[in-house]
């Protein structure tokens, strides 16, 4: 029993052990299978979230590298999508810094990563180039920090992502050139909220307005409307900006300083990246100047600049639609050319500062003549133009063109202490009784000017066919006219002149003649004005001067002593000043006293000219010869002048002398003139005297000396000498008065 009880306890052991030995096994395994589950899910765990760290790396673009600094190893993830397949996710530090990084970047760099290593920096932050699989240079920026120190505290560990930013830097630099672009712009750029609140503006704009960015940020753009614009045009414009998105034109603004000022502007829409309108740019460009010089140069090219009048250019155009106007309208338009008389020799002597403001004056004295509704031009030099529209008539036109002429009667200021007469020369034209377009219209209105100026100037002529021939003639005679000194064709006749009181020969007058040898003998009053008008009278009156005094030594020396001899000059002689000193030299040459030479100018010259001639006329006084006023009394005298010029001699015009006896006018004239002249202590002469009468009456309304056909006609010299000799004054002196 004992042993079996020990064998059934022995049993009992066993099955003991065997079950603790099962459940051992069991809770081993089952021990085992909850560490291999838990193993399981950790693993999948570490996958999961190594397979969302790929993701987010993927999703952000970015590199996530992890540097073991003992083992000197860089470890990689998402380098391929980053920098392209085939870039290493592992490689040493030597490598990295040998060929990964940009040379010239890597200095900097490592000095980031000591900085932060020795605890300087927070974390390491980095912007450097990095090559890619395919071998390029690439941006990023890296940013990482220390993760791991051993217990000296020394680093074991750094980790961080590094991420592209080549195409951030590259549109970083697109930004900066596109703000330094702005920044350097001359034209103002505005950007505008669409309420038209200013965003942001550039300098060119600052400079441009006045305002500053400071100033004008979230003000309306309202602030630089111009008074010059309605409201309703800036209405408009925005309202068509709106609803196009654009506007572009000319805009007055206003600066800050309240100037004003001429933009082109350029208004456009922004859209953001949903396609939607967010602001508003606008370009402004300041063409004030531009505008100005664009004004200054139609203004050039349209008007004469001294005068302000309408130029040859614009008076084409006006003529041109002048008629037109008339065509459709059935009427006339004429055109009166004005040329002001002996100009040349006014501008010469007074000089051309002064000769413009007598051009100025002139414009201002015609155009207050024709009124503003009608054209005055200047083509140039002394010539005027006027164009007159719907004209009834040509006694209207006359009407006009004596006006003109009447207005010219007064003097023209020059400045405060000059005043100067000058008379125009008219022709006229018409259309379409003369012409029909406005190049044949402004001929023929020239030509019939010339035809005044050879009427003896300071009167008009209308246009007539013969003109035409005339003017002709005229440039043949001058052509003739420059030969006829060097052919010899002038030569001087002397006409006697005689003293009423008791008969005797004073002395004469020398007159010019031209035998031209292809016209024949032409007439002073027909070559006199050319040679004036082309200034070759002074070359002719120099010769003249030379001759005239020649044959007064002559004379003397055939026993003539007291004869004086008058010489005609014209004012261009005086006004070239040198007359004085040329006569010197010719009496000193020639052995001639001053006291038997007297110089002749006729009265409307020296009139208009009194100021400047006056200094002459003293000089040529100083040198003891004589002056007297020609053709006296056909002119506008001014007594204040003759009585101031060192004048000697009157001589009353043979225009009143001839009707004498005829015309109680000129014997008016003729007696009033000589009581004046006696007044002002001068001789007085009458020419033209052709009859016993007209003796008579000057004799009696005590008139000096007499000088005509009656006398004697001009003579040569030789017949003059012979004259002059066998003159018995006796005869003469005993002719009784008429009443
Ligand atoms: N600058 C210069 N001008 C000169 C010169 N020589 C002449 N002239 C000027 O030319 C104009 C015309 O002169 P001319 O044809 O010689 O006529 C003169 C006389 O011939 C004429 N005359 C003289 N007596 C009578 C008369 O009884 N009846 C009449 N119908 N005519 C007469 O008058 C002219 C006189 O000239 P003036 O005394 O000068 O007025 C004339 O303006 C001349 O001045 C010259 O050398 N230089």
């Amino acid at each position: 029993m004992a042993q079996a009880d020990g064998l059934a306890l022995g049993g009992i052991v066993q099955w003991v052990l065997l079950s603790i030995a099962l459940f051992l096994c069991w809770l081993l395994w089952r021990v085992w299978s909850h560490r291999r589950r838990q193993e399981t899910s950790l693993l999948g765990e570490i996958h999961e979230r190594e397979e969302r760290l790929n993701l987010a790396l993927w999703g952000s673009g970015d590199e996530f590298w992890d540097w073991n600094i003992r083992e000197n190893s860089l470890y990689r993830l998402g380098a391929s999508q980053l920098f392209g397949h085939g870039s290493r996710d592992q490689m040493s530090t030597d490598d990295w810094r040998t060929q990964s990084i940009h040379p010239e970047d890597l200095p900097r760099v490592q000095k980031l990563l000591q900085e932060h290593i020795v605890g300087h920096t927070e974390v390491f932050e980095s912007e450097h180039r990095i090559r890619n699989a395919r071998g390029e240079w690439v941006w990023v920026r890296s940013r990482g920090k220390v993760v791991e120190r051993d217990s000296a505290g020394s680093p074991l560990r750094m980790a961080g992502t590094a991420r592209d930013i080549t195409a951030i830097r590259r549109a970083e630099r697109e930004r900066r050139v596109a703000l330094e672009v702005l920044r350097s712009m001359s034209e103002a750029v505005a950007v505008i909220d669409l309420d038209f609140r200013f965003i942001s503006v550039n300098p060119a704009f600052s400079r441009i307005t006045g305002y500053s960015e400071e100033e004008v940020i979230n003000q309306n753009s309202r602030l630089l409307d111009s008074s010059q614009h309605s409201a309703e045009f800036y209405r408009r414009v925005r309202d068509v900006l709106e609803r196009t998105g654009h506007w572009a034109g000319e805009m007055w603004q206003r600066r800050k300083d309240g100037e004003e000022f001429l933009g082109w502007i350029e208004m456009s829409e922004v859209r953001d990246a949903m396609g939607l309108r967010s602001h508003f740019v606008a370009v402004v460009n300041d063409i004030t100047d531009k505008k100005r010089a664009e004004q200054e140069l139609r203004y050039l090219a349209n008007y004469d600049t001294l005068t302000g009048l309408p130029n040859r250019a614009l008076l084409s155009e006006r003529l041109g639609r002048a008629i037109v106007r008339a065509r459709r309208q059935d009427t006339r338009v004429a055109v009166l050319f004005l040329d002001l008389d002996r100009f040349k020799d006014i501008n010469d002597s007074l000089g051309h500062a002064a000769g413009d403001r007598l051009l100025k004056a002139a414009a201002t004295r015609l155009q207050a003549t024709v009124g503003a509704s009608d054209t005055v031009a200047r083509l140039g030099g002394d010539e005027f133009t006027v164009v007159l529209e719907d004209v009834e008539s040509f006694p209207a036109v006359e009407r006009m063109a004596r006006e003109i002429l009447t207005a010219f009667t007064m003097p023209l200021e020059v400045d405060e202490r000059h005043d100067v007469s000058i008379t125009p020369s008219l022709g006229i034209s018409l259309y379409p009784d003369h012409a029909l377009v406005p190049t044949d219209l402004l001929k023929f209105a020239d030509t019939a000017m010339y035809q005044a100026k050879a009427e003896g100037r300071n009167t008009y002529q209308i246009y007539n066919e013969t003109m035409d021939a005339e003017s002709r003639r005229r440039a043949t005679v001058l052509a003739s006219l420059r030969k006829a000194l060097d052919r010899g064709e002038f030569r001087l006749v002397y006409q006697p002149r005689m003293a009423l009181a008791d008969g005797r020969i004073t002395g004469v007058e020398s007159l010019l003649r031209w035998h031209s040898a292809e016209l024949g003998e032409i007439p002073p009053t027909v070559f006199i004005p050319l040679a004036e008008e082309s200034g070759l009278i002074l070359q002719i009156g120099d010769w003249v001067l030379s001759e005239a005094l020649q044959t007064l030594k002559r004379w003397r020396a055939n026993g003539l002593n007291e004869v004086s001899i008058g010489i005609n000059v014209s004012v261009l002689q005086l006004l070239r000043g040198n007359l004085p000193q040329q006569l010197r030299t010719l009496m000193q040459d020639l052995g001639v006293p001053s006291n038997r030479i007297e110089l002749e100018v006729t009265e409307s010259m020296v009139m208009q000219n009194a100021e400047q001639t006056t200094h002459v006329l003293n000089e040529l006084r100083k040198l003891g010869i004589t002056l007297a006023i020609d053709d006296f009394g056909t002119g506008y005298s001014s007594l204040v002048y003759l009585k101031r010029l060192p004048i000697d001699t009157l001589k009353i015009d043979k225009e009143f002398i001839g009707d004498l006896t005829r015309d109680p006018d000129d014997e008016a004239i003729t007696a009033t003139v000589i009581t004046m002249g006696h007044s002002l202590g001068l001789n007085v002469i009458a020419e033209g005297v052709e009859s016993e009468q007209q003796l008579s009456y000057l004799r009696e309304q005590g008139c000096d000396e007499i000088q005509g056909f009656w006398l004697s006609p001009p003579l040569d010299s030789h017949r003059c000498l012979a004259f002059i000799r066998s003159w018995q004054p006796g005869t003469v002196a005993a002719i009784p008065a008429p009443y």
